[in-house]
């Protein structure tokens, strides 16, 4: 790690954690109500090995969206190019849990990152995989070096109850016959993926294969192509935050992609993996305190895609 990255990273910290938090926590799912708000820490792994992380970058968030840049990974791992055929690549401009463009392009979502591309994306791994839930744990855990790692019941649990919003997205995609599996099971599984628990360094350490052109940090492992990690970045610079991936690409520079939990995660290719973790979001459901921490990393050490 440069020293010169990791003090630019401890003043930008200092900063934003000086700053009044203006977001709210995303009380739709009721478990993460329960959340302390004041949390904030960053970690950050470069592809050479070196990480450094500071405030509360050890302590456990619920991923949530963060991880359907993980079961994509594998849906596009395992079935190639004709996966676009069932999702689009275009950014929406709609919130993450809109149902709106799904009648105009009949049931094909935009992209695969607001929940309704997400949910198709658990559909196409449920028909290709025999235990689905459990092959996609192995997935995570082998990328995150976590061989315990498991979904949490207590978040899925809340959010099974609670949400009626993606039952629509799934019912609606299925009415367009773009659902294969039972919408049930389907979102059962989806509800799990999103619950997964981590903390910024293991993140940051998850995501360090999209850093490195498809290859894990910590033994080189092939996870993708070169020309697969090319695109799934892409998809995080155009679509990672839903209605205001533009926002994020003008003042972060980075491809990324952000979790109601609170958590973002940026990368600068053949660079880094950086991850942020505060509660509070935007009325956009991106992280406040996480978009300003990481504009102030990029801006001062003048590193970004840009
Ligand atoms: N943006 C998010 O993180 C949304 C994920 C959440 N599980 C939902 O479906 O609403």
């Amino acid at each position: 790690m440069h020293t010169s990255y990791s003090r630019i990273i401890e003043n930008a910290f200092e900063e934003v954690k000086a700053l009044p938090d203006a977001g709210e926590l995303a009380t739709y799912i009721p478990e993460l109500a329960n959340v302390d708000p004041s949390k904030l820490g960053m970690h950050m792994t470069c592809i050479d090995g070196n990480h450094f992380g500071i405030g509360d970058d050890l302590h456990k968030f619920s991923i949530q969206s963060i991880a359907k840049v993980l079961s994509l990974t594998l849906a596009y791992k395992i079935v190639g190019e004709p996966l676009w055929e069932r999702v689009d690549v275009e950014p929406s401009g709609t919130k993450f849990d809109s149902l709106l463009l799904l009648e105009s392009y009949k049931g094909i979502p935009r992209n695969p990152f607001i929940n309704s591309g997400a949910i198709v994306i658990c559909d196409i791994l449920m028909t290709h995989l025999k235990d689905t839930k459990v092959e996609f744990l192995e997935f995570v855990r082998e990328l995150s070096d976590l061989p315990k790692l498991n979904y949490s019941d207590k978040i899925a649990d809340s959010e099974k109850r609670t949400g009626y919003r993606n039952v629509a997205l799934c019912n609606f995609i299925k009415s367009f016959g773009n659902i294969t599996n039972e919408p049930e099971e389907v979102l059962d599984f989806y509800f799990d993926m999103c619950s997964l628990e981590m903390t910024c360094q293991e993140v940051s350490r998850t995501f360090g294969f999209l850093a490195n052109e498809g290859c894990k940090i910590s033994d080189g492992t092939k996870i993708i192509t070169k020309n697969k990690c090319k695109r799934i970045n892409a998809l995080m610079l155009t679509c990672g935050f839903y209605d205001e991936s533009g926002e994020f690409a003008f003042r972060v520079g980075l491809p990324g992609k952000s979790g109601v939990g609170g958590g973002i995660v940026a990368l600068y290719p053949k660079n880094y993996a950086m991850v942020v973790w505060s509660p509070k979001l935007n009325k956009h459901g991106n992280s406040y305190k996480g978009m300003e921490l990481l504009e102030k990393v990029t801006t001062h050490s003048e590193m970004s895609i840009f």
